[in-house]
C-alpha cells in the first residue's frame, strides 16, 4: 500500500535546529548571517520552509477530508486507498470499521450496478433510522424532508418499515400510505393483499381501508395478547415510583425505557421487570437502545417480518429482487442476517460508532439516511 503522506523530504531542513556538528558555513546560513551567497543559500531555505508549510498543511486537510471518505485524490492524479496506520483516537476507529463496512454513500453507484433490472424493495427501522435517537419517545418525530424523500422512494419501489412500536404508533409518525407497515418487532404486519395462502394462515386477515384500498394484516402473536395487556398494567404500577421510568405500550410488546432513570435507580427498576417476567414464563426480554423489550417468546422477529414481506410482494426464492435493510438496532441485526444467509441484496447499519454487525455495508446516521433514500429515488426516477 502506497503511503501518500510521505513528505517530499524525509527529514525537513526547517526542522533541524543547530548541531555541533553544523560547519561555520552552515551555522552562518541558518543564522541568516554571512555573504551574498550565504544569503542566497538562506533565502532558498526559506523557500523551502515555506513550501513544506504548505505540505503540512495540506497534509493536516487531508486527513480531515478522510473522516469523510475513504479515497482521496492526491497529488499525483491516481486514485489510491488509504490505509490510516493503527486507529487511536475514535474517529480513526470509525474509519478503520469503514474498511468492512464501507459507507452506502460512497459506494452507492457501484451497489445500484446489479440493480439493473431486478426489483428494489426498501426496508427500513423507525427509530435511530427515519429519526434520530432523542430523549422522549413520544417525540421522536419524523422530519418533512425524510418523509418526502420516503414518499418518492415508495412511490418508485415497494417500502416497508418494520419496527419495534406498535404500527399505529410508526402509522402515526410516517403518515404515508403508500409504505406497508410492521410493528411491535414485525408481530403486527400490514402487508399486500395475498396472492396465494401464507403458511401461517391462520394469523392472517384480508381488510380494506375506507378508500378500499386492500391489505392484509399478519399477527402471529394474537394469543399473548391478553398476558401482553396484564403485564403492562403491572409493569405501569410497578414502575410509577421511580423517576424517569417509562413504559410504552407497543401493542404484541412492551418497553420499559430507562434513559432518564438516575443510574442508582436503574437496578432496581430491572429487579421489577424480571420479577414481572418471572410470572410469565411465554415471554422474553431483548435490549435495546436504554431500552428493555418483553415480546412474546415465539419465534419471529424483524428477519421472519423481512422474509414475509418478501414473500407476500412475490419473491419468495426469487434472485430478481434486490431488497435493502436499514436500521440502527440489535433487533435489526436478525433482518441483515436473513439477507446474508439468502446472499440477498444490502444490509446496511446506520451507527455512528464501530459495531460488531452483520450489515456489509453503513450510514452514519439518520441525516445520511436521508442523503441515501434521495439518491435512491433519484436512481429510480432516471432508470426508470
Ligand atoms: O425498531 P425501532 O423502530 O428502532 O424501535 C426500537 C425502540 O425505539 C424507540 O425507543 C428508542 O427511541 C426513542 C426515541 O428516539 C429513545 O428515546 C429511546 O431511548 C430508544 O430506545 C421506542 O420508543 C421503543 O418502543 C422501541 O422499542
Amino acid at each position: 500500500m502506497i503511503n501518500q503522506f510521505q513528505p517530499p523530504h524525509a527529514h525537513p531542513p526547517f526542522l533541524a535546529p543547530p548541531h555541533p556538528k553544523h560547519s561555520p558555513r552552515q551555522l552562518k546560513i541558518l543564522s541568516g548571517t554571512g555573504s551574498d551567497t550565504d544569503k542566497t543559500l538562506f533565502s532558498r531555505r526559506i523557500v523551502i520552509m515555506v513550501k513544506q508549510s504548505i505540505w503540512w498543511l495540506y497534509r493536516m486537510g487531508l486527513k480531515k477530508l478522510l473522516s469523510k471518505s475513504q479515497i482521496v485524490q492526491p497529488i499525483s492524479g491516481k486514485i489510491q486507498e488509504v490505509e490510516p496506520s493503527g486507529p487511536d483516537t475514535e474517529d480513526e476507529k470509525y474509519i478503520s470499521w469503514l474498511k468492512e463496512h464501507p459507507c452506502a454513500l460512497a459506494s452507492f453507484h457501484q451497489m445500484m450496478k446489479p440493480a439493473k433490472g431486478k426489483q428494489i424493495v426498501v426496508f427500513l427501522d423507525y427509530d435511530g433510522t427515519l429519526s434520530p435517537i432523542v430523549n422522549d419517545p413520544n417525540r421522536a418525530f419524523m422530519t418533512d424532508p425524510m418523509r418526502s424523500a420516503l414518499n418518492d422512494v415508495a412511490r418508485r419501489f415497494p417500502t416497508a418499515i418494520i419496527s419495534g412500536r406498535s404500527r399505529d404508533k410508526v402509522y402515526a409518525f410516517v403518515k404515508l400510505d403508500d409504505v406497508y407497515y410492521a410493528g411491535s418487532h414485525g408481530m403486527d404486519i400490514m402487508g399486500p393483499p395475498l396472492q396465494v395462502k401464507y403458511h401461517h394462515d391462520k394469523y392472517q386477515i384480508n381488510a380494506q381501508d375506507e378508500k378500499g384500498k386492500e391489505f392484509t394484516i399478519f399477527q402471529p402473536a394474537q394469543e399473548y395478547l391478553p398476558s401482553i395487556e396484564k403485564m403492562l398494567k403491572e409493569l405501569k404500577t410497578r414502575t410509577c415510583n421511580i423517576t424517569g421510568a417509562f413504559v410504552e405500550d407497543n401493542r404484541f410488546c412492551i418497553s420499559v425505557h430507562y434513559r432518564h432513570v438516575l443510574e442508582e435507580d436503574y437496578e432496581a427498576l430491572e429487579q421489577i421487570v424480571w420479577s414481572v417476567l418471572s410470572d410469565y414464563p411465554c415471554f422474553h426480554m431483548t435490549r435495546g437502545k436504554k431500552v428493555m423489550e418483553i415480546r412474546p417468546s415465539i419465534k419471529w422477529n424483524k428477519g421472519d417480518a423481512l422474509e414475509y414481506l418478501l414473500d407476500t410482494l412475490g419473491f419468495s426464492n426469487s434472485s430478481n429482487v434486490l431488497p435493502f435493510y436499514l436500521g440502527d438496532d440489535k433487533t435489526d441485526e436478525d433482518a441483515f442476517k436473513v439477507l446474508k444467509r439468502r446472499g440477498l441484496g444490502y444490509p446496511i447499519v446506520v451507527s455512528s460508532v464501530p459495531r460488531e454487525t452483520s450489515a456489509s455495508y453503513s450510514l452514519h446516521d439518520s441525516s445520511d439516511v436521508l442523503s441515501f433514500l434521495i439518491h435512491l429515488a433519484r436512481w429510480g426516477e432516471t432508470s426508470a
